[in-house]
């Protein structure tokens, strides 16, 4: 018979993000996963133990990271015999590792475990064609080395030409900054707010380091100490100076610094039951409360293809009972700034609102001085399946420096998904 508990945050860690092509250039999945992963093990004592499991995840994988998270428990200081396995969900992954694990504690089907993600921009998996997959095949099935040499002697140049995957959306072919560019002119964006909104996510991510509030939450990796993608000096007037990248003509207004960076990075965070944490004198942050995913239709539909959060965040204030102003903190990942902005501003238009989501009241709006407090994506970079985890710790330890509190955390993903959650202590 299942019991339904409280899941408990009990901390985070994670390797400064490094731009794509940076200092983790030649650093695998595997390698930031792992680093990420025996950080926290360090930190909370957990050397040699056998956890419930490890979830994780990353967007771009090699074939050979079949199962990389049952991989990266092999390669750490955790005991081998703890359970591993891969999640999914593009932008959301770490969020939803985060969840995916949650639920099994709070069915009491494990007593603790640790949720991660990773992602490499600079390692990405270019694989061989269809053709020459094809050929290689026949090949390795051949009988005879003689029939193996036949089969190969039919590889041709045009097989040679490489699949190098595309910052693309399959089913549209625009990359996530064309599709945003698209939501910003619908929305009508503009500049000047988006590059408001990136200069005070340089700003607040300085000021946190700064005040050492990352000093427990963040492992030195290779040289690196603090995100490299983080500018201190940020300012309107610097972004107002770059070229728009997305987007045509005078409506274009997504650079390079309004836009996240490639980037490469791992994060991972450690939850129990609140059994668990008491047996072991560790003090719990924040527990995770509802979830809500959510998808839009960006392929027939006129929905943005970021915008599933801003349906997902709704219908989890309706689940929970809350209004939109009813939080301490708000998370939502920066995967451009126009994004953001589109965001809060359909929660504002009483159209949207009445015809999309039904309501006969806006949604609301979102004290910006409660708004990503300390900085986001746009400032610490945003390596896919590792943003969910930096998110969920920065909350959690955000709420525990408050005392009490509640914090909501929205994630817009590729594919037209979505996944918003509440954290509370
Ligand atoms: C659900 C989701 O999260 S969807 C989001 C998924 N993520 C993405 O799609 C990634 C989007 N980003 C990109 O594709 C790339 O980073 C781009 C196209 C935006 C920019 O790529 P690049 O042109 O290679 O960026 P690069 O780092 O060279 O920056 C271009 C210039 O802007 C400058 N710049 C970048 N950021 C800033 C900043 N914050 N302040 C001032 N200048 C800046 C750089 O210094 C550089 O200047 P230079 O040309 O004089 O050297």
């Amino acid at each position: 018979m299942a019991t339904v508990r409280r899941v408990a945050i009990i901390g985070g860690n994670r390797i400064p993000f490094g731009r794509s092509g940076g200092p983790y250039a030649r650093a695998s999945n595997q390698d930031m996963l792992t680093a990420a992963l025996d950080g926290l093990i360090a930190r909370f004592g957990l050397q040699g133990e056998r956890l419930g499991e490890f979830v994780a995840g990353a967007v771009l994988k090699h074939s050979r990271d079949f199962n990389l998270a049952r991989e990266t428990v092999l390669g750490s200081r955790l005991d081998p015999r703890t359970p591993a396995h891969d999640v999914q969900m593009a932008c959301a992954t770490g969020l939803e590792s985060v969840v995916s694990l949650a639920n099994k504690i709070t069915l009491g089907q494990l007593d603790v475990g640790i949720a991660g993600g990773v992602d490499s921009a600079s390692d990405a998996p270019i694989a061989v064609n269809d053709d020459l997959r094809r050929v290689l095949l026949r090949a390795n099935h051949a009988k005879s080395a003689a029939a193996r040499l036949k089969t190969l002697t039919g590889v041709r140049p045009r097989h040679l030409v490489p699949e190098i995957p595309r910052n693309a959306e399959p089913r549209t072919g625009l990359s996530m900054g064309e599709h945003a560019a698209k939501t910003a002119l619908a929305w009508e964006i503009g500049r000047e707010e988006q590059d408001e909104l990136a200069a005070r996510s340089h700003q607040r991510l300085a000021a946190a380091y700064d005040r050492g509030f990352f000093d427990d939450l963040i492992t030195s990796y290779l040289g690196q100490a603090r995100d490299q993608n983080l500018r201190a000096d940020s300012s309107v007037e610097k972004l107002a100076k770059l070229k728009p990248v997305f987007g045509r003509g005078e409506g274009a207004t997504m650079t390079a610094g309004n836009s996240t960076p490639l980037t490469d990075g791992a994060s991972t965070v450690l939850l129990a039951s609140e059994e668990w944490a008491a047996q072991r004198r560790l003090p719990v942050l924040a527990y995770l409360g509802e979830v809500v995913s959510g998808a839009v239709d960006h392929v027939s539909g006129d929905e943005g293809l970021l915008m599933a959060p801003a349906y997902a965040v709704p219908k989890l204030l309706d689940r929970v009972g809350l209004g939109l102003g009813d939080f301490d903190f708000y998370e939502v990942h920066e995967a451009f700034a126009s994004q953001v902005l589109a965001t809060l501003k359909a929660w504002q238009d009483p159209e949207f609102c009445k015809d999309r989501l039904g309501r006969d009241e806006p949604v609301g709006e979102i004290d910006p001085a409660k708004l990503n407090v300390n900085g986001s994506s746009l400032a610490a970079g945003h390596p896919f399946a590792a943003t969910g985890g930096r998110i969920v710790a920065t909350l959690a330890k955000l709420l525990a420096e408050k005392g009490s509190g509640r914090g909501l955390i929205s994630i817009c993903a590729a594919g037209g998904q979505g996944m918003t959650a509440i954290l509370e202590r």
